[in-house]
């Protein structure tokens, strides 16, 4: 493994189109999307006039990742309203998209809260569709904050556990500016680390079955100029194996009140690796993806996708003519059955650190966690 260390990304430009956006055109207001499907083949923008538009979206991971789910959701509202659609019937459809990543059903809570306020103050549907407008562009902020926040506090837990610097980071899923406000979360730590010089490599999952990591994470890794390299998913034992991994930095779909980490499957196979090989394993995320209302791991509902994502490869990009169920390639006799959860859940003792915009919870307790929380609360409430 001498010389890999040579190569690095050199477009260093952020992706043109960002991730998620409102527009109000003279045929009324819609939320834009980069539509993640097309990755990393072309940017295109995906326009959404209206919720059941977010929704699909939504299921088909056209806009994807914890904190823009949450962001996606806060708009859908807003659009419904905008709209003059039933808000409530928005508000439920876009929160059982999809079950897993509970920003999603938090920023669809926060925009409904704001527009049923406006209404029981006595204002009339334009001006609630303008509350809800507002508190989902407070979101969009704040999370662009969170991020900035997290990076700052993962690279200095990363400082702290690695003190030779020189880090060789190894990720899973996408965790960039394609999931944020801002430039993300795990990911944003190791652009943060790269900024400063301290970035040695970052090692990308691909992430099987949807790739996220080979289509999203790589583009993202090459446009800011990052040292990176590119493994499947089952090529992790051998990295670790070899020394090569020094801490592996993932983030979060849903945090239950203990500490488990659900996020994308496969993280938890990291988790216990880096635990064999005496590996730090950070999870970055903000604290609006802790669920005080989950109390467990066991607790957590784990999305479960179709099987074609399993029995076909599909480039996203190219429409393959003769479409199976999928649209995709087969790779496995028909009638195959497969097992393809989107997420695994990784128990709190597994956890070296939480990384929040609050600051990292380390040992993982639940007790930590809670006054992580009640300490946000409270900066959000002053
Ligand atoms: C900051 S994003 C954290 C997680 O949402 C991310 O790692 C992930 O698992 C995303 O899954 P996806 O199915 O692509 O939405």
């Amino acid at each position: 493994m001498a010389d890999q260390y040579a190569q690095s990304g050199e477009d260093n430009r952020p992706t043109e189109i960002p991730a998620i956006r409102w527009d109000e055109p003279p045929e009324g207001p819609v939320l834009v999307l980069l539509d993640q499907t097309r990755l990393p083949a072309e940017e295109v923008e995906l326009v959404c006039t209206d919720a059941p538009a977010l929704v699909e979206a939504i299921r088909t991971l056209a806009v994807r990742g914890a904190p823009l789910l949450g962001i996606a959701g806060a708009y859908g509202v807003a659009l419904a309203a905008a709209r003059g659609f039933d808000v409530d019937e928005a508000a439920q459809a876009l929160s059982g998209a999809r079950p897993t990543a509970v920003n999603l059903a938090v920023g669809v809570r926060r925009a409904r809260a704001a527009y049923r306020d406006a209404l029981a103050g006595g204002g009339d549907p334009e001006r609630a569709a303008a509350a809800a407008l507002q508190a989902a562009r407070a979101l969009h902020r704040e999370d662009a904050e969170a991020s900035a926040r997290m990076a700052e506090h993962g690279l200095a837990l990363l400082d702290e556990l690695l003190p030779g610097g020189g880090h060789r980071l190894l990720t899973h899923c996408n965790t960039g500016a394609l999931v944020s406000g801002g430039e993300g979360t795990a990911f944003a730590v190791a652009l943060a680390a790269h900024r400063e010089g301290r970035l040695r490599r970052l090692w990308v999952d691909e992430t099987r079955p949807l790739l996220q990591g080979a289509r999203l994470t790589a583009y993202e890794a090459a446009r800011n100029g990052m040292a990176y390299t590119l493994l499947t998913d089952n090529a992790a034992g051998s990295l670790f194996a070899a020394g090569e991994v020094d801490a592996v930095l993932i983030g979060a779909d849903r945090i239950a009140a203990d500490g488990s980490v659900a996020n994308k499957v496969g993280s938890y196979p990291l988790a216990v690796l880096a635990r064999y090989h005496h590996v730090p394993f950070i999870v970055v995320a903000p604290v609006t993806t802790v669920d005080p209302d989950t109390p467990d791991g066991a607790s957590i509902e784990v999305e479960q996708r179709a099987g074609h994502e399993v029995t076909e490869v599909t480039a996203p990009q190219v429409p393959v003519a003769g479409a199976e169920a999928g649209g995709g390639i087969p790779v496995a006799p028909l009638g195959t059955q497969a097992y393809n959860p989107a997420f695994d859940v990784t128990p709190p003792e597994l956890v070296t650190a939480i990384v929040t915009e609050e600051g990292a919870v380390s040992p993982v307790t639940a007790s930590a966690l809670a006054e992580l929380c009640a300490r946000s609360r409270q900066v959000t409430i002053s």
